[in-house]
C-alpha cells in the first residue's frame, strides 16, 4: 500500500464504527493536533501534567483475540495468530480524551510483558516509559471518524521491549481541546 507520506497511515477499524477518511502528512496537521499526535513522550505523563490529579485510565476491554489487518501487518502476524488486546479510555476529570488499543502477540506475553495483564486501570505508559530499553518506531497519523465516540485524529506506533513488539493505536477526542488551551491557534 503506497502512503502519501511516511507519516500517513490507514487506521484499520479496530471497531466497526472507525473508518479512515484521510491520509495526512505532518505539515497538513492543524498545529494543536500536530503537537499531540507527534508527542514522542508518554501521553500519560503529558495528560497528567495538563490536569494534575485529574487523569485516569478506564480499561474498557482486554483479553485474547485476533489482530486487525493493520496489526497483522505491523507485527508480522497471520490472521490466525492470537493476540492479547487492551482497550482503554484516558480521561481527564472523568471525560474520555483518548481511546487507546494495545495489541501484543500472545506468544510474546512473557517475561516483563506478562506484567501487562495485571495493569488494570494503571497506565500502560507508566510501565513502558519506565523501561530503559524501550524503543518506539516513528508515529503514524491519520484521520478517523468514530460515530459513537466522535474521535477524529488518531496515531499509532510500535513499541519494542527486550526484542518483543506491541502496537498501540490512540484516537483523540475533540474534547481534549477543552483541557488544553495552549497551541489553540486553530
Ligand atoms: C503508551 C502510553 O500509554 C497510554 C496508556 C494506555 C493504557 O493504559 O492501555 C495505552 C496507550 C497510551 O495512550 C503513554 O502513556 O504514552
Amino acid at each position: 500500500m503506497k502512503h502519501s507520506s511516511d507519516l500517513a497511515v490507514i487506521i484499520h477499524p479496530a471497531r466497526p464504527d472507525w473508518s479512515t477518511r484521510l491520509n495526512v502528512a505532518p505539515q497538513a496537521l492543524p498545529h494543536f493536533w500536530r503537537s499531540w499526535l507527534l508527542e514522542r513522550g508518554s501521553l500519560t505523563a503529558r495528560l497528567s501534567s495538563l490536569k494534575p490529579d485529574c487523569f485516569s485510565v478506564d480499561c474498557q476491554r482486554e483479553g485474547i483475540g485476533y489482530p486487525t489487518p493493520t496489526e497483522q501487518k505491523e507485527l508480522g502476524l497471520s490472521a490466525s495468530q492470537r493476540v492479547w488486546f487492551r482497550e482503554v479510555q484516558l480521561k481527564l476529570n472523568g471525560t474520555p480524551v483518548v481511546h487507546a488499543r494495545t495489541v501484543v502477540p500472545a506468544a510474546a506475553l512473557t517475561g516483563r510483558l506478562a506484567r501487562l495483564r495485571q495493569l488494570g486501570n494503571r497506565s500502560l505508559g507508566s510501565f513502558l516509559f519506565s523501561q530503559p530499553d524501550m524503543r518506539r518506531t516513528f508515529v503514524r497519523v491519520s484521520r478517523c471518524k468514530a460515530n459513537a465516540t466522535g474521535l477524529e485524529w488518531a496515531r499509532r506506533s510500535v513499541f519494542t521491549l527486550g526484542g518483543r513488539s506491541l502496537m498501540v493505536t490512540e484516537a483523540f477526542s475533540p474534547l481534549l481541546t477543552r483541557f488544553d488551551q495552549t497551541n489553540r491557534t486553530n
